[in-house]
């Protein structure tokens, strides 16, 4: 059982699937802080180089958990990032993996200004459920929740899903 008085929360998924949003309102609403690792990473110049190909950064993981791992020990912390597997397991209750359908994706992506290969990458990643899977072999199965996230009603359905769930987990920790 974990000292922690508020659960740290994952929610993880391919870009565009909508996790800034979706985090935004769980801040809103919870009072959780959230935590964007691109955004600790580039400010506290933890990125390692720039990969030409894929068009993206590079992350020093290990100085990126480094700043990490007093904030998370506290508790509370809504953690978004495009992957999964290098956080240590111990720092999360709970795993949401948001999903959101191809042309939807591609669509979201290309008017984020994604194009060429970046887009192609990202979609596929999408279709071969890449990050679920890598979700799948980091964490319990029991805390890996997979979130559809296509339409701005399934927003609501998952923010209020998630809401519920720190509502009972801070409930089983008073009781236990
Ligand atoms: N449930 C949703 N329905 C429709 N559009 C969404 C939804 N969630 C996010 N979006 C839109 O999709 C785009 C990508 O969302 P964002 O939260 O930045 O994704 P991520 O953080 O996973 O890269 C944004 O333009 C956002 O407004």
């Amino acid at each position: 059982m974990t000292n922690r008085m508020l659960p740290n929360i994952l929610v993880t998924g391919t870009p565009g699937v909508g996790k800034s949003t979706l985090c935004t309102q769980l801040q809103e609403r919870t009072g959780m802080e959230w935590l964007e690792v691109s955004r600790i990473a580039k400010e506290n110049n933890c990125l390692e180089e720039y990969d030409e190909e894929y068009k993206c950064p590079v992350l020093d993981e290990e100085r990126v958990l480094d700043e990490m791992e007093d904030k998370m020990e506290e508790g509370g912390k809504i953690v978004d990032y495009h992957g999964c597997d290098f956080f240590p397991e111990r720092w999360f209750d709970i795993v949401f993996v948001l999903r959101t359908n191809n042309t939807e994706l591609y669509d979201r992506l290309v008017r984020r200004g994604y194009s060429g290969k970046k887009l192609e990458d990202n979609v596929q990643c999408e279709i071969f459920q890449t990050i679920l899977e890598e979700a799948a072999q980091s964490y319990q199965p029991e805390i890996v929740n997979m979130l559809q996230n296509d339409s701005m009603d399934q927003l609501e359905d998952n923010t209020n899903r998630i809401c519920a769930w720190i509502e009972t987990w801070k409930a089983n920790r008073n009781a236990g």
